[in-house]
């Protein structure tokens, strides 16, 4: 048993970044080791990731027969194989993808099953601070659910939409945080620029945006309103500001979501 509730073994296929980081949260937030089988791909990855965390390896799919629940993080090339492969221990278990593209719809034709979902995380699933966005397919009952999120609510929030919103929920969540972590490299790098030590500028970049992050998530205000409290009148930030403005910052960041999405 599952030291939150009452849980039976989960499985995954594939512990590359997201598997990896999905695993990592699970067992670093409290849930068991024991109860987590992975069926890894051909790399040491999966191996020094069982070093670090414990939880037991197999070599073949068929070995997560006894599991309740199995997770996929395989890339688009692996899916469809790995899905037929599941066909045959499949019956009775909860199966969720984390896949960047495709849909529920795709998953259910190719295994043959219904009780199937298309969930995007992001990389802080690894801290517990992910966000997930989920689309279940119609054979899932309450209980289903309510299982899923027990699991993933060890790695963070995690957020139900109807399945035509996953792709862009999943860009908005799921592909920031390289968008992120890009913005705070580039802020640093202005830093060093201007004499900070670069382990000073990244303390001072992530330290802000930790920090910023949590305000937006806990004030009543909006970011609009939060960045109108900092631009004082006539001051530096408000120069800042229209800096990053003529330089294309907002379309910057829409044409980054919009080329995520592919258009
Ligand atoms: N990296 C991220 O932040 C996110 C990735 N995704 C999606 O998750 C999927 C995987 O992406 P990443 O984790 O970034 O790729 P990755 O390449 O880091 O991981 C894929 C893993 O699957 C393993 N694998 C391949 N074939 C396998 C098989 N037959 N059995 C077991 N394992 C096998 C590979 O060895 C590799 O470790 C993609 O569809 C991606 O769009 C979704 C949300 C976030
Ligand atoms: O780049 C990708 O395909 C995945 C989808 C969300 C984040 N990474």
């Amino acid at each position: 048993m599952n030291k939150k509730g009452d849980l039976n073994m989960i499985g995954f296929i594939g512990a590359g970044s997201i598997g990896g980081a999905v695993i990592t949260g699970l067992v670093k937030n409290g849930y068991d080791e024991n109860e987590i089988i992975v069926k890894g791909g051909k790399s040491s990855r999966t191996k020094d990731l069982r070093d670090q965390l414990g939880f037991k390896i197999v070599s073949k799919i068929k070995q997560l027969a006894d599991t309740d629940v199995i997770f996929i993080g395989v890339g688009a090339n692996a899916l469809d194989s790995v899905l037929k492969e599941l066909k045959d221990i499949v019956d009775g278990k909860l199966v969720v993808a984390f896949t960047g593209t495709g849909t529920v719809a795709h998953l259910k034709q190719v295994l043959g099953y219904d009780k199937v979902a298309h969930a995007i995380p992001n990389t802080p699933v690894k801290v517990g601070a992910g966000f997930t966005g989920i689309t279940y397919s119609d054979k899932f009952t309450p209980e289903d659910k309510k299982k899923v999120a027990s699991i993933l609510g060890y790695t963070g929030q995690l957020v139900e939409v109807p399945s035509e919103q996953l792709g862009i929920l999943g860009t908005v969540a799921g592909c920031s945080p390289a968008f992120l972590d890009l913005f705070i490299e580039a802020l640093s790098d202005a830093g060093v620029k201007h004499g900070l030590s670069r382990e000073l500028a990244y303390d001072a970049a992530i330290g802000m945006a930790i920090g910023a992050s949590k305000l937006a998530k806990q004030s009543d205000l909006n970011p609009s309103a939060l960045k109108d409290e900092v631009t004082s009148p006539g001051g530096s930030t408000i120069k800042g500001v229209a800096a990053l403005e003529e330089n294309g910052f907002r379309n910057a960041v829409i044409k980054a979501v919009d080329a995520a999405e592919g258009e």
